[in-house]
């Protein structure tokens, strides 16, 4: 098992991953939510090894067709090179065809599971076939179907092991009804047994792995996107959150509101509280202002020290003018004491930009603008919003 630094959960914030990174996954199941998006990434990171897979089946298969052509009798060849020619490697063909097919993704995972069983079952066909007719292949081919299906097919483990699960009882019927020789049935069957065990161990270490690895994978985003202290997204997320609203709000001709927040005399607060209660205050005003951003394309961020983001997603006409006295208002009325300010309490100030995008205009026009504005509002007093909206009159 991976050995996860236990750092990386005390620094995340509560999600679905540190959940499932906490509560463990032993069954290899996560959350209905959590598992389609393993699924999704089970599939794009084995598409490699899965193309190889398939590649590696149908030159092997047509090997053995060459093989059968000119070693077996035409009575046995006659039956074995259909299954063959004609369904194990037309399964894996299609296979292979649809890892290319983008609109195809979602079934590819069936597609394999398909492949994997007409293989076995072909093969347990194929070595049916030819002991019928007197003529005993060797059964180690299935032993190498089995493993390949846990370790190179790319499948989910539950998947290999439904599979294969099948593959041996067929195989076990199979040998039960055509294999005279009873001590080689019993030998036969101990080994599909054992590589069965081999093959399913081998695999689930390999998928718990790849799981840890989704979830590490997951973590590490988190931490990489936001901000330790507030929890907030930090001002690289925030940058291209906002290039991807606007480039959205381009394509829609909608319009971006974006609000650039400070915390007024926030040194001297620091001065007076000491750090540890400047850190308090940093999370209090990071909370209230995250909980303004109420719509999926809205985001809060926190840009600097005591500098916060506010960006809203082509909001109401009628409810702009008011959207940052609001905010405003609510670090007001909770009237924290800060000796260090003519006030008394805590305040904020707030510059309040809205564009749209066109005319040449871009998404650093939109930061810039807000950013003014947030000047002339700590110029004008403090503890007020000065908003630049084209057309509006304060
Ligand atoms: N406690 C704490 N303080 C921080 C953090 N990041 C930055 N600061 C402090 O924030 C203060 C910002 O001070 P200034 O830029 O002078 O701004 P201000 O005192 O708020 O003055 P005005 O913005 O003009 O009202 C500095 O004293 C920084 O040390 C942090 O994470 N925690």
């Amino acid at each position: 098992m991976l050995q996860i630094d236990p750092d990386l959960l005390d620094k995340t914030s509560p999600s679905p991953y540190r959940d499932a990174m906490l509560h463990g996954y032993r069954w290899l199941r996560f959350t209905p939510q959590l598992e389609q998006a393993f699924r999704q990434f089970h599939v794009d990171t084995h598409m490699s090894r899965l193309r190889w897979a398939g590649g590696m089946a149908i030159t092997l298969f047509a090997l053995f067709v060459l093989i059968d052509l000119t070693t077996l009798p035409s009575t046995v060849w006659e039956r074995t090179v259909p299954i063959r020619l004609g369904l194990i490697i037309p399964a894996f063909a299609i296979t292979l065809w649809l890892s290319y097919q983008q609109r195809w993704r979602a079934y590819l995972q069936w597609a394999v599971c398909l492949s994997a069983l007409l293989t076995g079952l072909g093969t347990v066909g194929v070595i049916g076939v030819a002991l019928a007719r007197d003529y005993p292949l060797p059964y180690e081919g299935i032993l190498l179907v089995a493993l390949f299906i846990y370790f190179i097919a790319s499948l989910q483990w539950w998947h290999a092991l439904l599979i294969n699960a099948l593959i041996l009882a067929s195989f076990l019927i199979m040998e039960s009804a055509l294999q005279p020789d009873t001590t080689l049935q019993l030998y036969h069957g101990a080994f599909m047994l054992t590589a069965n065990i081999v093959g399913a161990t081998g695999s689930y270490f390999l998928e718990y792995s790849t799981r840890t690895t989704f979830l590490v994978n997951a973590l590490l985003h988190e931490l990489a996107e936001h901000d330790g202290l507030t929890g907030l997204y930090n001002r690289r997320a925030f940058n291209t959150h906002l290039e991807r609203a606007w480039r959205q709000a381009q394509r829609e001709q909608r319009s971006l509101v974006l609000a650039m927040i400070d915390v007024d005399y926030f040194k001297r607060y620091n001065d007076y509280y000491g750090h540890a209660g400047g850190d308090k205050v940093l999370q209090l005003v990071a909370d209230t202002i995250n909980r303004h951003a109420r719509r999926p394309l809205d985001i809060a961020a926190r840009y600097g020290g005591e500098e916060f983001v506010l960006l809203w997603f082509n909001p109401a006409s009628q409810e702009l003018p008011h959207m940052g006295e609001q905010l405003r208002n609510a670090i007001a009325v909770q009237a924290l004491p800060h000796m260090g300010s003519e006030l008394g309490h805590l305040t904020i100030s707030l510059g309040l930009a809205q564009r749209a995008p066109g005319s040449g205009l871009t998404a650093d026009d939109l930061l810039k603008a807000a950013d003014e504005a947030l000047y002339r509002a700590k110029q004008a007093g403090r503890n007020r919003v000065v908003v630049d909206i084209p057309g509006h009159t304060p």
